[in-house]
């Protein structure tokens, strides 16, 4: 039953040059007006993936007026973000984004090509560099450590470690955007709630991206960009104090302290570059507004889950709790950065995390520029892109006991050597190619301090009554647990056991 835009897009494809090649499947049942829309639910990277059973790891669906290439296999996947990555390394238009940014966005939401590559290069060059990353060590060991000290006074009670890990998350990215007397001035909890709103408003299936033409007349759409306008104005506004008060500090120590790479946070690195670059002032700031989304959420679902599955995993809690005590000195409160160099089980353990529970299941969608032949199948310019990276990462075709919480996996056995990096296109949380994350140094650093010190520091229980965690999520452009992370700790202290 091929609606008129699958009959537009064949006629199309067939009077041009590559008239021999089909379009990718498309499932049957596709509406007028919506499309398949309406078979996405309220977990499209399930259903997503159960339609790509039957249609194929490569398949056509045309959501509101928009088609999109569904990528559901690593193999799919390898054609899209290696071979082919010059074709999908841009981005569909957002109408929020293009509200919240105006004209100047920073990395995440611009299409590809000149302004995209300079800001991705200001952000990989300066900001997210391995040493850059490694600067931030002091910031990472008193964040920590303050967490650390919250949990001690409450201590063989319940609780909330959801809210805890995420002001963990929220205050060192607050930290390495913009330094340590914003904190002093308590603007955290702003930018927890402003961040908060910029998610919910950026998230999932926004129907407004899906109808462009229809969404310039009605009226959700413009109850959205009120909030969307309102949002741009809180940013604005503490966005320009803080940059202010980095600018009034002597120019010349600005300078110095860049140039050193000292623990110059990343107002202090864009303010001594903007010439060099010619940057806006808006550029600026829609740059620091991508780090703060793209930094916190996903380092904090990913901490979230991993304790989840420790504690639903005792097993394995206690095989990490021994590597982490081993390689920790007896006479340190903490586990420090260089202590974790041998801590092979934590890495895996991460792997595991992100494997199961990709923060960005569908990654951020791509968007190819010209026409293209995937597998002997005509892609089209302009058609977007979405790979389901959670799918293909508990693909039973290259994952053993694919559901199952396995660390080991990436000890011993045929998946050993796979990361995520972004040459193994099985396991792709951070994307690949172009449009890798370009801050996977800095979350890495973030999580495994953390996770580290949290099982050094105390033994996890669930609380009293409670059998099992409920590991639902709630979909979205990030994906989290639905139910609040709730647990005991109890103090394990290292100098008195020794
Ligand atoms: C565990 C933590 C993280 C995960 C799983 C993650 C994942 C991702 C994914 C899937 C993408 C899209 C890739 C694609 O388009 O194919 C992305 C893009 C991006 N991430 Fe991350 N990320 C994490 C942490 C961070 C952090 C800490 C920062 C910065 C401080 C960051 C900055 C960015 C930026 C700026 C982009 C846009 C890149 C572009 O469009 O060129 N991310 N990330």
């Amino acid at each position: 039953s091929a609606t008129s835009w699958d009959k537009q897009q064949q006629s199309r494809i067939s009077h041009g040059k590559k008239n021999k090649l089909p379009l990718p499947p498309s499932p049957p049942g596709g509406l007028p007006i919506i499309g398949h829309l309406h078979l996405m639910g309220a977990q499209p990277h399930l259903a997503l993936r159960d339609l790509a059973k039957k249609h194929g790891d490569l398949m056509l669906l045309r959501l509101g007026a928009v088609p999109n290439l569904i990528v559901s296999s690593a193999c799919a996947a390898e054609a899209v973000m290696r071979m082919h990555d010059h074709v999908f390394a841009s981005r569909p238009r957002s109408t929020v984004a293009e509200i919240l940014f105006k004209s100047s966005m920073g990395v995440a939401f611009l299409p590809y090509g000149e302004q995209w590559r300079k800001n991705r290069k200001l952000v990989t060059a300066h900001l997210l560099t391995v040493k850059k990353v490694k600067s931030f060590g002091q910031a990472r060991r008193d964040e920590v450590r303050l967490a650390i000290a919250k949990i001690r006074m409450h201590a063989s009670t319940v609780i909330d470690m959801s809210d805890l890990i995420y002001s963990f998350s929220n205050d060192l990215v607050c930290r390495a955007v913009s330094g340590k007397f914003f904190m002093e001035e308590g603007r955290n909890q702003l930018f927890r709630e402003i961040i908060e709103m910029h998610m919910a408003l950026l998230d999932g299936f926004n129907v407004q991206e899906y109808f462009p033409r229809l969404a310039q007349f009605d009226l959700l759409t413009r109850v959205v960009s009120g909030k969307v306008k309102k949002l741009q104005e809180r940013w604005h506004q503490l966005l320009d104090k803080l940059i202010d008060a980095h600018a009034n500090k002597s120019s010349r120590n600005l300078i110095d302290d860049a140039r050193n790479e000292q623990e110059t946070d990343f107002i202090d690195v864009l303010l001594s570059l903007q010439q060099e670059y010619g940057l806006t002032s808006d550029q600026m700031k829609a740059i620091l507004i991508d780090m703060f989304a793209a930094g916190t959420d996903t380092s904090y679902i990913t901490m979230e889950y991993a304790l989840a599955e420790l504690v639903r995993n005792p097993h394995v809690m206690a095989k990490l709790q021994a590597e982490v005590r081993k390689n920790t000195p007896n006479n340190q409160q903490m586990v420090t950065e260089e202590n974790l160099g041998n801590m092979t089980y934590l890495k895996a353990i991460i792997k595991e995390t992100l494997r199961l529970h990709p923060p960005a299941p569908l990654l951020v969608p791509h968007q190819s520029m010209v026409d293209s032949n995937i597998d002997g199948y005509m892609i089209p310019a302009q058609t977007r892109v979405i790979i389901n990276a959670w799918a293909i990462s508990r693909d039973p075709r290259s994952w053993d006991r694919a559901e199952e919480f396995i660390p080991d996996r990436f000890i011993t056995g045929s998946t050993v050597g796979v990361d995520f990096k972004g040459s193994d296109f099985q396991f792709t949380p951070f994307g690949a190619g172009r449009r890798i994350c370009p801050g996977l140094n800095f979350a890495l650093a973030t999580v495994e301090t953390m996770l580290a010190n949290l099982i050094y520091c105390f033994d996890w229980e669930l609380p009293t009554g409670r059998e099992d965690i409920d590991m639902t999520d709630v979909f979205g452009l990030t994906m989290h647990r639905k139910e609040k992370l709730f647990l005991v700790p109890k103090p394990f202290d290292h100098v008195l056991e020794n």
